[in-house]
C-alpha cells in the first residue's frame, strides 16, 4: 500500500482546487454591470482546519483527509480507468463486443467527471433513465451543497463512483463494462499464499471441537476478516496491497513459525494484536450464539408453513404460487414477508467490502458459521455497480469462488531452525508443501452453498446510493427489515463505517451505539482498518497518544476496531404493503389481501 506521503507525490494528475474553485471562483467577477467588472465578494468556502467535531467530512475542511482525496486520490483513480481504456483498448472491445467509439466516449465522459471534481463544479444530473438514476436526481436536488467540494465527501464519492457507471452506461458496447476487473483480479491472484495457509487452518476449525476451541477459532476468523479489509484497493488508488507487513517474521525472539517466508494472516493476528484498537471479538461470540440459539427455538415454535426459498433476499422469500384458485378453494400457506416477525432461518449477513482476499476471509467466516450449525444461512451484501475499486459486485463474488475452485498454487518452504537445537538437529519436517489443494475443495463447497442457498448473495441498490446508515429506514425500508431477520449483521471495511457513523466526525470517545445514531436494525458488528479520519468507541486519552505518535496514524489501514451493538429495534409487522408480492401476495399470514 502506498503511503499518503508516496501517494501524495504520486497524483501528479491532479489539479489544484484552490487554482480552480478556491480562488478564482470565489474571487471572480459573476457579472457585468454596466461597463467595468464588479468584483463580488465572495466567502471562501475552503477552511484551513481539520474537521470539526461532530461535523460530517467533506472536501471543505482542508487539513482533512477528505480534501485531500477528492483533490489528490479519487482524480488518479479516474486517470488510471482512462489509462486503462487506452492501453487495454482492444482487449476491452473484444471482451464487451465494443467499438472504437464506445471506447472513445467513454474516455471523453470521464475526462469531463475529472475535470469537474478537480474544479469544484455543480453535480450534473444523470442522464440515464431509470428510477434509480432518477432517484439519484432528486437526491442531488435535495442537497444543500450541489459542489464536489462542498458537499459531504461520502456524497461525492458516491457520485463520481455512480457517474463513472454512466458513462458506461450511456455506451453501447460498454455497459458491462466494469473499470476495475483487471485491478481486482490481479489483487486475487497476487492473494494465493495467504489463503492457501488460511484455507488449511480453517478445515481444522470447520470439525466439531469443544466449546472454548469453537470460541477462540471465532475469535481468530474475525481477525482474519479484519485485517484481510487492508488490501483495498481505493486507499491505494489501484495498486496491489501486499498483506506483508514489516513486524512479519522480523521478530527475533521467535523460535519455529509454521510458514517461514510466508505470508501467514495467523501470524499477523498477533504481531498486529496492539493494533487492535478496540476488540468486543469475544461479546461478539456470546451473543451471536445466544441469539441464534433463541432465533432457532423462535423457528421450530413457528406453525408449518409451505416452505419457500428466499431469492430475492426476504427471509423467506419466493413467489407466491401463481395457479388459479378456483372458488371455496383454500388458498396455499404462504407466509407474506412483510407480516413475519420470525425468518424462515438462523441467518447470519455480511455487507461486503472489498473483493479478493478480503471476500475469501469472509467466505471462510461463514463456511465456520454454517459448518459449526450456529447458523443455517448466510446473506452476503455486495455493491450492484462497481464501487470504490475494489468492492465485491456479484460478478466479483462468482469470480473469487471459481478461482478458489480451480485455484493453481505451490510453494515450498523452509521451517525456521529453532535456535536451541543442536546443531545438525534439523526438526522432521524442516521443508514442507503450500499448496492450493485444499483452497479448491473450499471453492467447491462454496459453489454447492450457493446452489442450494445457503449463502445468499444480495445486491440492494442502497449499497450504491450515497446515503448513510441512519437514513436507511427511510429510503430503503424494505432493506431495513431485510436486515431484521438476521441473527447480527457484520459491516465490513471503512466506507461501512463512515456510513454506520453518518459520515461524523464524532468525538471519538463517544460509544459505538451512540455514534449509530439510532441505526439498529440487528445486532451490528463493525470490522475495520481505520482509512478515514472518524473514529468512536476508543478509550479516553488513546485518541492524542496516536496523534502525538503519528498524525497520518488514521489514514493508512494500520490500525484496526472490531466493536458490536447488541441492542437491536423489535420486528414487528410492517403496516406497508407487502415489499416483495405487492398485490399478489396471497399468503394466508398477510392480512391485507
Ligand atoms: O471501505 P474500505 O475499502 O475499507 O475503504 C475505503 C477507502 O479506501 O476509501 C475511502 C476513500 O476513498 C476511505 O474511506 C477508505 O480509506
Amino acid at each position: 500500500m502506498s503511503s499518503p506521503k508516496e501517494s501524495r507525490s504520486q497524483a501528479s494528475t491532479a489539479v489544484s482546487v484552490e487554482n480552480t474553485s478556491e480562488v478564482d471562483e470565489s474571487t471572480k467577477p459573476d457579472f457585468i454591470y454596466g461597463g467595468p467588472f464588479i468584483k463580488v465578494e465572495k466567502p471562501n468556502p475552503f477552511i484551513d482546519t481539520a474537521t470539526p467535531i461532530n461535523l460530517q467530512l467533506q472536501g471543505t475542511f482542508k487539513k482533512s483527509f477528505a480534501y485531500y482525496s477528492l483533490r489528490e486520490r479519487m482524480p488518479v483513480i479516474l486517470t488510471k480507468v482512462i489509462d486503462y481504456l487506452s492501453r487495454e483498448g482492444n482487449k476491452i472491445k473484444t471482451k464487451h463486443g465494443a467499438t472504437d467509439e464506445d471506447v472513445r466516449s467513454l474516455i471523453q465522459y470521464i475526462n469531463k467527471l475529472k475535470n469537474d471534481l478537480i474544479t469544484n463544479k455543480k453535480y450534473d444530473p444523470l442522464t440515464v433513465d431509470t428510477p434509480e438514476a432518477r432517484n439519484w436526481n432528486k437526491w442531488i436536488e435535495e442537497t444543500d451543497s450541489q459542489c464536489y467540494f462542498l458537499n459531504t465527501w461520502v456524497f461525492t464519492e458516491c457520485y463520481v463512483y455512480r457517474r463513472l457507471r454512466e458513462g458506461c452506461e450511456l455506451t453501447n458496447g460498454l455497459q458491462n463494462f466494469d473499470p476495475f476487473d483487471e485491478q481486482k483480479e490481479r489483487s486475487f491472484q497476487n492473494s494465493l499464499e495467504p489463503m492457501c495457509v488460511v484455507a488449511e487452518k480453517l478445515t481444522t476449525m470447520l470439525q466439531n471441537g469443544d466449546k472454548d476451541k469453537r470460541k477462540a477459532d471465532f475469535v481468530t476468523l474475525l481477525k482474519i476478516c479484519l485485517w484481510a479489509n487492508k488490501c483495498d484497493l481505493s486507499l491505494s488508488m489501484g495498486e496491489q496491497v501486499s498483506l506483508k507487513s514489516d513486524v512479519l517474521n522480523n521478530d527475533a525472539n521467535k523460535t519455529t513459525t509454521p510458514c517461514m517466508g510466508t505470508i501467514d494472516p495467523f501470524q499477523m493476528i498477533l504481531d498486529l494484536k496492539d493494533k487492535v484498537l478496540v476488540d468486543e471479538s469475544s461479546k461478539i461470540y456470546d451473543r451471536v450464539i445466544a441469539k441464534a440459539e433463541v432465533m432457532a427455538k423462535a423457528i421450530s415454535a413457528e406453525p408449518e408453513v409451505q416452505s419457500v426459498s428466499s431469492e430475492k433476499g426476504s427471509p423467506t422469500a419466493s413467489p407466491p404460487v401463481e395457479e388459479e384458485t378456483k372458488e371455496g378453494e383454500e388458498l396455499p400457506k404462504i407466509p407474506c414477508p412483510s407480516k413475519m416477525t420470525t425468518p424462515d432461518a438462523v441467518m447470519f449477513d455480511i455487507v461486503c467490502d472489498n473483493a479478493g482476499y478480503e471476500l475469501f476471509s469472509d467466505l471462510c467466516l461463514a463456511h465456520f458459521l454454517i459448518a459449526q450449525e450456529i447458523v443455517q444461512k448466510v446473506r452476503f451484501h455486495v455493491k450492484k455497480i462497481p464501487w470504490f475499486v475494489s468492492d465485491v459486485t456479484p460478478n466479483d463474488f462468482k469470480y473469487v469462488i471459481e478461482s478458489c475452485r480451480t485455484a493453481d498454487y505451490k510453494k515450498e518452504m523452509a521451517l525456521e531452525i529453532q535456535p536451541e537445537a543442536p546443531e545438525g538437529e534439523a526438526p522432521e519436517n524442516a521443508r514442507s508443501v503450500l499448496n492450493a489443494d485444499t483452497l479448491r475443495q473450499l471453492g467447491e463447497a462454496w459453489t454447492k452453498f450457493l446452489e442450494d442457498g445457503t449463502f445468499v448473495v444480495m445486491c440492494d441498490d442502497f449499497w450504491t446510493s450515497p446515503h448513510v446508515y441512519k437514513d436507511m429506514k427511510k429510503y430503503d425500508p424494505n432493506l431495513y427489515r431485510k436486515l431484521q431477520f438476521a441473527v447480527a449483521v457484520l459491516f465490513k471495511g471503512d466506507l461501512n463505517y463512515r456510513k454506520l457513523l453518518g459520515e461524523r466526525n464524532c468525538n471519538p470517545t463517544l460509544g459505538f451505539e451512540a455514534a449509530l445514531q439510532g441505526f439498529m436494525p440487528a445486532p451490528l458488528i463493525a470490522l475495520r482498518t481505520v482509512k478515514a479520519d472518524l473514529i468512536c468507541g476508543l478509550p479516553k486519552g488513546k485518541f492524542e497518544q496516536l496523534n502525538k505518535f503519528d498524525e497520518k496514524w488514521m489514514e493508512k489501514g494500520d490500525y484496526g476496531v472490531i466493536q458490536f451493538c447488541p441492542k437491536s429495534e423489535a420486528l414487528k409487522p410492517s403496516d406497508r404493503p407487502c415489499a416483495e408480492y405487492g398485490a399478489e401476495c396471497r399468503g394466508v399470514v398477510c392480512a391485507q389481501h
